[in-house]
């Protein structure tokens, strides 16, 4: 009998980025894929214009507006299962990320945590987004923080995107090699 094939060689991390609008995941996503040699994508542009539309005129999405749209990250998360990938989105309910597990097993959150007050600042600083200020706070209402049970990592957001970077490096090592 011939023996069984052997387990997939580990890629690349396959990260997510998550956390409301303004927390820092385009700056932070940018930078962690830099660090980690893989490709980079915003779920913002895997936004339907009609999406973009609607926030734009001060309207939370609903789980209708996201669902389409998160089927299109997933795409993305799956097309990078093998080369490893990192992705900036919201994906900000339990439900939304167990719709991106469900494209790509494998991929793993990084939940950029932080108060009101400094990501309010932040996002207010920002120019030129179409994310009005105003529906920070429906992004917290909305917000599920990653659970206990949900593999990934939660990271303050109140120190530079370095050190952010910095921790989850520190952190993804000791889980690896405690997994080895
Ligand atoms: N760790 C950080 N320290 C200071 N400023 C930050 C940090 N992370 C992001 N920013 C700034 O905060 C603003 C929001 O960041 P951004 O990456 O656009 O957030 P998001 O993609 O989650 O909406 C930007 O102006 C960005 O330069
Ligand atoms: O699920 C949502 O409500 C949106 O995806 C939202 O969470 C996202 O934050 C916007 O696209 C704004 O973009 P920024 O997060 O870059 O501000």
């Amino acid at each position: 009998m011939s023996a069984p094939p052997s387990p997939a060689a580990p890629g690349a991390p396959l990260v997510v980025v998550m956390g409301v609008s303004g927390s820092g995941k385009s700056t932070v996503g940018a930078a962690l894929a830099q660090r980690l040699g893989v490709p980079y994508a915003d779920a913002d542009d895997f936004h339907p214009d009609a999406n973009i539309a609607k926030m734009s005129a001060g309207h939370a999405l609903d789980d209708t507006d996201r669902g389409p749209w998160l089927d299109a990250v997933g795409a993305w998360l799956a097309d990078h299962d093998a080369s490893g990938g990192v992705m900036s989105c919201s994906a900000l309910k339990v439900a939304y990320r167990d719709q991106l597990r469900h494209h790509a097993p494998r991929a793993e959150l990084v939940h950029l945590e932080g108060t009101r007050e400094v990501i309010a600042r932040r996002q207010a600083s920002r120019p030129g987004h179409f994310m009005p200020a105003s529906l920070l706070d429906s992004q917290f209402a909305t917000l599920e923080p990653l659970g206990p049970h949900e593999p990934g990592q939660v990271i303050s957001v109140d120190q530079s995107v370095d050190a952010i970077v910095q921790a989850y490096v520190d952190q993804h090592t000791t889980t690896e090699s405690r997994t080895r």
